[in-house]
């Protein structure tokens, strides 16, 4: 157990406004590869290990599924809003069985060549405005998951702001109730937070049930594309166990956990390949050769091995959710002799699972080798189907485990294979890859960061903007006005 802690507070004070994983993980070097204290009268364990987590959080899930609740977000658990955050309740199982029919049921026909005709707007995008690169890798999930969901990407802007807002609500370092609970109890007219969460609410309602409703007057006008929004009103009525009210929050969280989440290792891409040109060098070698004179399609993946090591270094690397999300246990437990008390918050620690020194020797270092080189414990054959993203521990444990990953592979292993085969990325500042060169949010990626970017060659330029203006005739909503901050919450 931890020392020093004040009875009921815990080590509150000694938990760092940001990057509080760090933190954690030296607590874990020094108590154990699991271990607890309580946080304001909660208690909390951190699970140091793959191996453990799946120990527990896996072959445990029976009591190990819940979640807790969210302070700066009331009903995060019980108001079926919230996939994610829900507790194991109904609605989680209802909306869990949504989930994997509009995300895992068809996988590969499912996404409608969205990936690589966004790809394409998105190299022209960088070309014409590289300073703002992290926008437009952002506005690339966004878009993709804004027509993936209702069809249409006219709402991208406001979706993007909206996952910003709602992390930023769940995050230890966003609302400060989530680090002090009881400023919750404040009444509302001297409770700020309490305040914007409303705020924030009725503003997600609108969106949600706006959208809702613009997919229902596009299916009865015969305008509709598919979507995930479509899929649930063309299922037979009933079939998913939920009215539109919980059908809106359903899809718009789908929507909202393809945003921040996927634009984390696009940025760490950029990041990476600009901060390691040898790994950049040996990519583009890659890509020319097996793809030549057009960028990578997902058919290609399976000769496409070093893109995918450098994919899943920069999860392992810079990990999107270093915390991990934690879970709730709802019975006392006892694991190889460890007692874990009834309503513990168990947080896989990502950031320590992937530092462990056994699995991921010179974890500090970004060696994309380890998944190709047989001297590593990672390596792992053939090389046609790994290194693969798909079931890594970043993407959590047992009956919670992420429910986009098929989605992450295709919209990384497109947007980061075009951006190799049609750019050249160039370091023109003093980039040293820290790890507190990240955001601090529940989320993270690279603070902003200076470097060169621009075509590989004339040729290359040619075709990129040949490629666009063929991608423009094909598929006219890639051509969009609504890119810029001109959303309602403006
Ligand atoms: C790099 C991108 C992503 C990362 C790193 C990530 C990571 C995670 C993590 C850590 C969890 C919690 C797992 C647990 O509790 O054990 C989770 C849950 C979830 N993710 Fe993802 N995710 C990503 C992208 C996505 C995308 C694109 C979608 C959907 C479009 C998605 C949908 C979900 C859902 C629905 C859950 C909740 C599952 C549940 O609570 O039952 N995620 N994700």
């Amino acid at each position: 157990m931890l020392e020093l802690r004040i009875p009921y507070i815990g080590r509150v004070h000694d938990i760092p406004f940001k990057h509080n994983w760090i933190k954690f993980k030296e607590w874990g070097d020094k108590y154990g590869p699991i271990y607890q204290s309580t946080l304001f009268g909660e208690n909390h364990i951190w699970v140091m290990r793959e191996s453990i987590a799946h120990e527990i959080l896996g072959k445990r899930g029976a009591i190990y599924s819940d979640r807790p609740g969210i302070p700066a977000v009331p009903g995060s658990k019980s108001e079926g809003e919230y996939l994610p955050l829900l507790g194991f309740n109904d609605a989680w199982k209802r909306q869990r069985k949504f989930g994997h029919t509009i995300l895992q049921g068809n996988y590969h026909s499912s996404y409608h060549n969205l990936p690589a005709a966004e790809s394409s707007r998105l190299l022209i995008k960088l070309l014409e405005e590289p300073l703002e690169y992290s926008h437009w890798l952002d506005q690339y999930t966004s878009r993709m998951i804004c027509r993936l969901a209702y069809g249409f990407p006219d709402h991208s802007v406001d979706l993007k702001k909206n996952a910003f807002d709602l992390l930023f609500g769940i995050s230890p370092s966003g609302r400060l109730p989530n680090l002090l609970p009881h400023l919750m109890y404040l009444p509302k007219q001297l409770n700020p937070w309490k305040i914007a969460e409303q705020k924030r609410h009725d503003w997600e309602k609108e969106l949600y049930f706006g959208w809702r409703d613009q997919v229902k007057r596009e299916m009865a006008e015969g305008t509709a594309k598919p979507s995930w929004m479509k899929t649930y009103y063309d299922a037979k009525e009933g079939s998913f166990g939920f009215g539109e009210h919980e059908a809106a929050y359903a899809v718009g969280m789908m929507a909202l956990a393809g945003v921040q989440t996927i634009g984390s290792p696009l940025n760490t891409f950029m990041f990476a390949m600009v901060q390691y040109p040898e790994w950049y060098e040996k990519l583009q070698n890659e890509i020319d050769s097996v793809c030549g004179s057009r960028p990578p399609s997902m058919a290609d993946a399976p000769r496409l091995p070093t893109l995918r090591a450098i994919l899943k270094e920069g999860l392992r690397w810079r990990p999107p959710v270093p915390t991990g999300i934690p879970h709730e246990s709802v019975e006392d437990d006892v694991w190889n002799g460890y007692f874990i008390p009834k309503g513990s918050h168990v947080h896989p620690l990502e950031w320590a699972m992937s530092r462990d020194p056994e699995v991921y020797p010179d974890a500090e270092e970004y060696k994309p080798d380890r998944w190709l080189d047989p001297k590593f414990p990672t390596y792992k054959e053939p090389l046609s189907a790994y290194p693969t993203i798909m079931n890594h521990h970043q993407f959590g444990f047992g009956r919670r485990i992420c429910q986009g990953m098929e989605l992450v592979d295709a919209e990384l292993m497109t947007a980061c294979g075009a951006i190799a085969w049609g750019l050249s990325l160039k370091k023109n500042d003093d980039l040293v890859p820290h790890p507190k060169g990240y955001t601090s949010l529940l989320i993270t990626k690279p603070e902003p960061f200076g470097f060169e970017l621009k075509p590989r060659s004339e040729q290359r330029a040619e075709q990129i903007y040949s490629m666009w203006r063929t991608a423009k005739k094909d598929d006219p909503q890639l051509v969009s006005k609504y890119d810029r901050r001109t959303a309602a919450w403006e």
